[in-house]
């Protein structure tokens, strides 16, 4: 309550310091200029600059830092409910979209502020007093202003309109644009590859030729706009000029002059005002945006149960699941794995075994049907640490391979896991070994090495359910065999369910599922299913062939 009582004393005060000015004018004119009224009004006159301009700086510095103060915590809460956000509901959400609110969302409101916004207050103040003072000195001549600055207002608020609806186009073709950019940079040797470089800069051209017309569109109503308030303050000025020297109103002739400046200390900040209610509305737009990621509930739920320790026994019973409205792509799966047990799932491509992979690390949830672990319903769970997901492609931070591994944890027991999955020899082929940098999402590493990063995660973080999904490309025999190598150390005693690609990987399981068309076909031993009728064995020979 203080604060706000601060606040607004300090915008009135900035704002009526500059309004001083003309009552001192019209001071000195009524007073016929005579030498002792000149010298005490310039002393005013300074000394209301003075105050106002160190209101106008505390005010600033008061309102910056609780709006940046404020946006630094709706920057950590978002983040840290993007992390506490249902897995399922993350991966809906473009992570594009995620990323704006926490970013350009947020800019908008600090960009808003920096280009002037924070004058929001002081112009609303001041327009408040010069309209109050110019009804004190005449209403008469007051009244005929403010329909007039009420005319200019609906003028600028139809522009206003057609200048934000051009911004949009604008801003839309310039990211239309900066996409173009972006694939021909990204696409480059693509595009030298295939001799298409021709057709790919045309396409180019036509996104940067769009981008800079619409921006060309914008500058007519914005240039309008600024005419618009001079010609108010000329046709204001000369509507109090006239209504002056007419003598309505009775005013003095230093009234009238400071009338004349009252109307330009009035039209200014209502220019301003206008113009500034389209960043204005962006900004709020982006608060809002970056709020309402801030506020999502937490998937987190206090009375979350905790896994029981050991190896954990998965349980799928009558499960379905759909993406969306989509149709079913899974149906009435039912499934036992006990603890300890390394199951495969093989399948022809479409046939649900990510789909499953996903429902037990509940980046999807069943339409219908019930998965437990351990007995206890999975959405009653809190899993983390204990269900980790090892996928194809790993996602690799840009730092150190012992940053990557570690994520937290003290570094000796780094070193121990590298050791235990067979990791040193590996270790010792890297320029820095722990220390060698992985670059952006770990593109200075291959995929076979980011796979083993992620396997020294994995151990590191000693889950009690493994779901890996078995990587098809990009690796060579040599890092294979250490992969595999690792993986039968990592996967040791834990409950592994693998999406299996390869002969070897679903020869090596206790059990294979064999997917199809969304359903459990087969089940059982390796070299039982081999020699039972079905796609099984279809699958192997195709194996066997390539
Ligand atoms: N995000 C998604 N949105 C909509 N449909 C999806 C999505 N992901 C998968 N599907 C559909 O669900 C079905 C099962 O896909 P899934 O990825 O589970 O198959 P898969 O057996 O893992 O295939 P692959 O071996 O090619 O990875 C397919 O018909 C697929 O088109």
């Amino acid at each position: 309550m203080l604060n706000r009582t601060t606040t607004a004393l300090l915008a009135l005060l900035a704002g009526a310091g500059r309004i001083i000015a003309p009552l001192t004018v019209q001071h000195v004119v009524d007073s016929g200029f005579a030498p002792r009224t000149v010298g005490p009004a310039v002393a005013v006159g300074a000394g209301a600059v003075v105050v106002a301009g160190t209101a106008s700086m505390l005010l600033n510095r008061r309102l910056q830092d609780q709006v940046e103060t404020a946006l630094a915590r709706l920057r950590r809460d978002g983040l840290r409910r993007a992390h506490d956000m249902a897995a399922s509901r993350f991966d809906r959400t473009p992570s594009a979209d995620l990323v704006a609110r926490l970013t350009s969302d947020v800019d908008q409101v600090t960009t808003f502020l920096q280009g002037g916004g924070i004058q929001f207050v002081t112009n609303a103040a001041q327009l408040l007093i010069a309209t109050v003072i110019m009804c004190v000195y005449s209403w008469q001549l007051g009244l005929p202003v403010l329909v007039l600055a009420a005319l200019t207002l609906v003028a600028m608020l139809v522009l206003q309109r057609v200048i934000a609806r051009r911004f949009g186009v604008a801003r839309r073709d310039l990211s239309r644009m900066q996409s173009a950019v972006t694939e021909s940079v990204l696409g480059a040797p693509v595009i030298r590859s295939t001799g298409t470089g021709e057709r790919a800069r045309a396409k180019l051209d036509t996104a940067v030729d769009r981008a800079r017309d619409s921006l060309l569109r914008t500058l007519p109503p914005l240039h309008a706009n600024a005419s618009l308030g001079e010609v108010a303050i000329s046709t204001m000025t000369v509507a109090v000029l006239l209504g002056g020297a007419y003598g309505i109103g009775g005013l003095s002739a230093g009234q009238v002059v400071a009338m004349v400046f009252l109307v330009t200390f009035f039209v200014r900040p209502l220019q301003f005002l206008v113009q500034s209610l389209g960043e204005a509305q962006n900004a709020l737009t982006g608060w809002r945006r970056a709020h309402e990621l801030a506020t999502t509930p937490s998937a987190v739920r206090p009375d979350d149960l905790e896994l029981p320790p050991g190896p954990v026994e998965v349980c799928a019973d009558r499960v379905s699941a759909r993406y969306g409205d989509g149709p079913l792509v899974l149906h009435d799966v039912s499934v036992r794995i006990e603890p300890g047990e390394h199951v495969a799932i093989v399948g022809p491509t479409g046939s649900g075994k990510s789909t499953f992979a996903k429902l037990l690390t509940r980046r999807l949830e069943p339409s219908a049907g019930v998965i437990t672990l351990s007995g206890i319903p999975l959405d009653r769970l809190t899993t983390a640490g204990r269900v980790v997901i090892v996928p194809q492609d790993p996602f690799l931070f840009d730092g150190t391979i012992s940053h990557n591994v570690r994520l937290g944890a003290p570094d000796g027991d780094v070193e121990r896991v590298f050791d235990d999955l067979g990791l040193r020899g590996w270790l010792a082929t890297l320029p820095d070994g722990l220390d060698t940098r992985v670059g952006l999402r770990g593109e200075r590493l291959s995929a076979g090495e980011r796979q083993l990063v992620a396997l020294a995660r994995t151990a590191l973080a000693d889950p009690d359910l493994v779901v890996l999904d078995e990587a098809t490309s990009g690796i060579d025999p040599a890092t294979d065999m250490v992969v595999q190598r690792a993986l039968a150390v990592l996967t040791k005693g834990r409950t592994t369910i693998s999406i299996a690609h390869r002969l070897n990987a679903a020869a090596a399981a206790d059990r294979v599922l064999v997917f199809d068309n969304g359903r459990i076909v087969q089940s059982g031993e390796h070299p039982d299913l081999v020699n039972a009728p079905g796609p099984y064995a279809g699958l192997v020979s195709a194996w066997r062939q390539q």
